[in-house]
């Protein structure tokens, strides 16, 4: 039995892609350098593949930025402003991927959005009226010649076009439908070529097609494909999806002229019914996505070859493979030198998962693969022995009753108790926490790590970090206060590595977006808080003014979204448990002093899932009051925040009020302001503060600009009820640019309130 991969991760093992990268961004090397350790890295995933046996590798997986970019670039679709800079081809794709600012211009980055529900970030093309669709294979057919020079026929990869004509943005008065001719022929060129390159199999990868279709979405569809499909050609097109199954149109594609199709057993709750229910052509090949490329669980090896026996005794020719891109997993566990086997053996990362696709294909081969070594191996893992559940921890859940749920009085007389308590100005301004992450922050907490300094040394460090920044921001005039989570490697990494229950890595790097890495944390068993884990830090910021300090948190559903998940018990269990903790945080913060308490949820609408049939019992049902758990218990008094990053909410409006916190703060500076309608039309009953300017960019917002949008957010939201603060945190920012931006915010507020 063959194996494929659908993508592998590219960052490099120790990130060496985005700390060359960011040299080639800070002029320390040449484009010739950058592209040669591109290169090398290609080199080493293929290579690694080919050890592992792999039957189907790919090519032009790899990126510099974004594979949706790539496949735009591939199409022609490079918007003029980024034309005109009249830059290098390297240095147009970082403009569109980053922005600008330089001797050949001034332009911003092209948006970037939530990859379906992942933390991995695309780049959202851009199409304008006069786009001209062109196809440019360069790259595509540059990395499968240099594949082939190292003897290794691989199988190149790109978004397909049904994907991308659902993800770009039209900006002119052009839509998708006008552009699908010209983009489906691109695609059938693009065979042509790789059939004069002898490319025995290419991949169009669809999650678009996972997705709720209505009919015009079905009929775009069809229309693509059949001009993409218009010649006859030798290439054989894989139609690879993922991320869940294809209910909508499992039918019509198992009729269409596609070789191979891949199909998503891990996520797709409907793949297994969908090939009952009507079969799968002999004369074509199923990809099954039976290894998870989300997660970093091993795989039950029983359980797959059950599902693969069902298939083949249904005569299907399967291909064993991962169920997404490896992109979402770390690379190998061979870098992890701390944690002992007793938790390892139980994780295949990347290329433990190559060893586990050729150890299920050899196994599936055998008539009596149940005798076999691997097998029993693999058995043992799933034994029941783990060691990993807490009584104390179940126990406590239980006894939870639905009025730990609800937090009283209700929103509307907090608020009233809240403003007297208080005493802020019209108009309050704040800032969501976090302060510029500068080198020496991170290099005092590398060296900590290190044991090149003590531990000792390292808390009076972050503490003066912490004097400057309460200082800075009195000065400033702002009016709440944060203590600028200095002490913080990650929002999330930070409170799994303080939680019991977890587990944390010392290189299991993630790509969220660009050169960006996270270090998702795993969640081993019943998660509890040890001890304190902010107080502290909380106490001692609020010691050093007389304004109000907000404690800083992040919130259950967040830090289950941003590490790894436990498969034994459900994700509803698991967020229950993280509730439990992050309340014992809050009510130690209250029992301290702290009045402002934020809960941040930036990742609410991530796992949101990609149907909306399953939104609310899948999900909101138990996420929703999984928040309130944590500060149902908190004095009418006190002041309870939340912060989400991405304002792609107004579809679940009620449910964001439903969270029941007092405020909430928002990134609303680049979504046109459209959000405020939907607030208004669904009486939303929450404070809030819409982020008055983006912190994504280096760019200082002037006085005038933020006057601007508070007067509109003015006309959409109660005086009474309107925060002004930046749209996130601004660990990703310098000094200056952090000082300017945010004098100029305060003196705005100043400006309206009068
Ligand atoms: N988990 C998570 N997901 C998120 C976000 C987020 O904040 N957290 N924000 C949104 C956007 N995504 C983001 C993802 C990553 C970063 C980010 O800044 N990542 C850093 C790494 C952060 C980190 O953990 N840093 C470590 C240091 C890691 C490191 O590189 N250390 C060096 C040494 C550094 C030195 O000596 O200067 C080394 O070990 O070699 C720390 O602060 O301690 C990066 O890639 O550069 C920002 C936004 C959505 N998803
Ligand atoms: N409190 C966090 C911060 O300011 C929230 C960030 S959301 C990605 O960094
Ligand atoms: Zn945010």
């Amino acid at each position: 039995m063959k194996t494929s991969v659908i993508g592998f991760p590219r960052v490099g093992t120790l990130r060496e892609l985005k700390f060359a990268s960011e040299k080639y961004f800070r002029h320390e090397i040449t484009a010739q350098e950058l592209t040669g350790i591109a290169a090398d890295l290609r080199h080493i995933h293929w290579m690694t593949q080919v050890a592992a046996g792999i039957g189907f590798i790919p090519c032009n997986d790899f990126s510099f930025y974004d594979i949706v970019l790539d496949t735009a670039v591939l199409l022609g679709i490079v918007p003029r402003r980024y034309r005109e800079l009249n830059v290098s081809k390297l240095d147009t794709y970082f403009a569109m991927a980053r922005g600008y600012q330089g001797e050949s211009g001034d332009v911003k980055a092209l948006a970037m959005k939530k990859w379906f529900n992942t933390n991995y970030h695309y780049i959202v093309p851009e199409i304008e009226d006069d786009t001209v669709i062109s196809l440019d294979c360069e790259k595509l057919t540059g990395e499968y010649e240099e594949a082939k020079a190292l003897g290794i026929k691989t199988k190149p990869v790109v978004i397909g076009p049904y994907t991308m004509l659902k993800l770009c943005r039209y900006v002119g008065s052009k839509n998708a439908e006008d552009f699908a001719d010209d983009v489906a022929e691109a695609y059938r060129q693009l065979i042509a070529e790789c059939d004069e390159e002898n490319v025995e199999w290419l991949q169009f990868d669809e999650p678009s097609l996972v997705r709720d279709m209505d009919d015009d979405d079905k009929a775009l569809f069809h229309r693509v494909y059949e001009r993409v499909f218009a010649d006859r050609a030798d290439c054989k097109i894989l139609l690879q999806t993922y991320f869940g199954d294809v209910r909508d149109v499992y039918e019509d594609i198992i009729n269409m002229p596609f070789a191979g199709i891949g199909l998503d057993f891990i996520e797709g709750k409907q793949t297994g019914q969908l090939i009952d229910r009507y079969g799968f052509p002999g004369d074509k090949v199923l990809f099954a996505g039976l290894v998870n490329g989300k997660n970093i669980w091993r795989n039950h090896y029983d359980k797959t070859l059950n599902v693969v026996g069902q298939l083949r005794d249904k005569k299907i020719d399967v291909v064993l493979s991962t169920s997404c891109s490896l992109l979402h997993v770390p690379y190998t566990l061979k870098q992890e030198t701390k944690l002992s086997q007793d938790y390892l053996r139980f994780f295949a990362f990347a290329e433990e998962k190559l060893i586990e696709l050729s150890e299920l294909a050899a196994l599936a081969e055998s008539y009596n693969y149940t005798e076999l070594e691997a097998y029993h191996k693999n058995q043992e893992l799933f034994a029941g022995t783990r060691d990993c559940n807490s009584d104390e921890v179940r126990q406590r859940l239980a006894a939870v009753t639905e009025a730990d749920y609800a937090r009283l009085p209700k929103r509307s007389e907090r608020q009233a108790l809240q403003k007297k308590e208080f005493g802020l100005p019209e108009l309050p301004t704040t800032t969501i926490g976090s302060f510029p992450q500068t080198k020496d922050v991170k290099s005092q907490r590398a060296q900590l790590r290190k044991g090149e300094i003590s531990e000792q040394e390292y808390v009076d460090f972050v503490k003066g970090k912490i004097k400057e920044c309460v200082k800075w921001q009195e000065d400033i005039g702002l009016d709440v206060l944060v203590h600028g989570e200095y002490e913080r490697n990650d929002m999330v990494e930070y409170f799994g590595e303080a939680l019991g229950g977890f587990l944390f890595t010392e290189k299991a790097w993630v790509q969220s977006y660009g050169t960006r890495c996270v270090k998702p944390p795993v969640i081993w068993g019943d998660v509890y808080r040890k001890k304190p884990i902010t107080v502290d830090w909380s106490v001692y910021a609020q010691s050093l003014t007389d304004k109000i300090m907000k404690g800083m948190l992040t919130g259950p559903v967040t830090i289950l979204n941003w590490s790894f998940p436990r498969e034994d018990i459900s994700i509803k269990e698991s967020i229950s448990q993280i509730a439990l903790a992050i309340r014992d945080e809050v009510l130690d913060l209250e029992a301290h002093g702290i009045k402002m308490i934020q809960i941040d949820e930036a990742a609410l609408r991530e796992k949101l899932p990609l149907r909306k049939s399953d939104w609310y019992t899948e999900y909101l049902d138990f996420a929703i009051p999984a928040f309130r758990l944590t500060h149902s218990g908190v004095k009418a008094e006190t002041q309870i925040h939340t912060h989400m990053c991405y304002s792609e909410f107004t579809d679940i409006i009620p449910a964001i009020d439903d969270m029941d916190a007092d405020v909430i703060t928002f990134e609303a500076s680049r979504s046109d302001l459209q959000i405020l309608d939907s607030l208004r039309e669904n009486n939303f009953e929450t404070e809030v503060g819409p982020g008055v300017y983006d912190i994504h960019s280096p760019r200082v917002p002037s006085v005038a600009e933020i006057v601007k949008a508070v007067n509109v957010m003015l006309t959409k939201i109660g005086r009474d009820k309107l925060w002004i603060n930046p749209d996130c945190g601004l660990k990703t920012r310098g000094v200056p640019e952090t000082d300017a931006s945010l004098r100029n915010m305060v003196e705005a507020a100043r400006q309206v309130r009068k």
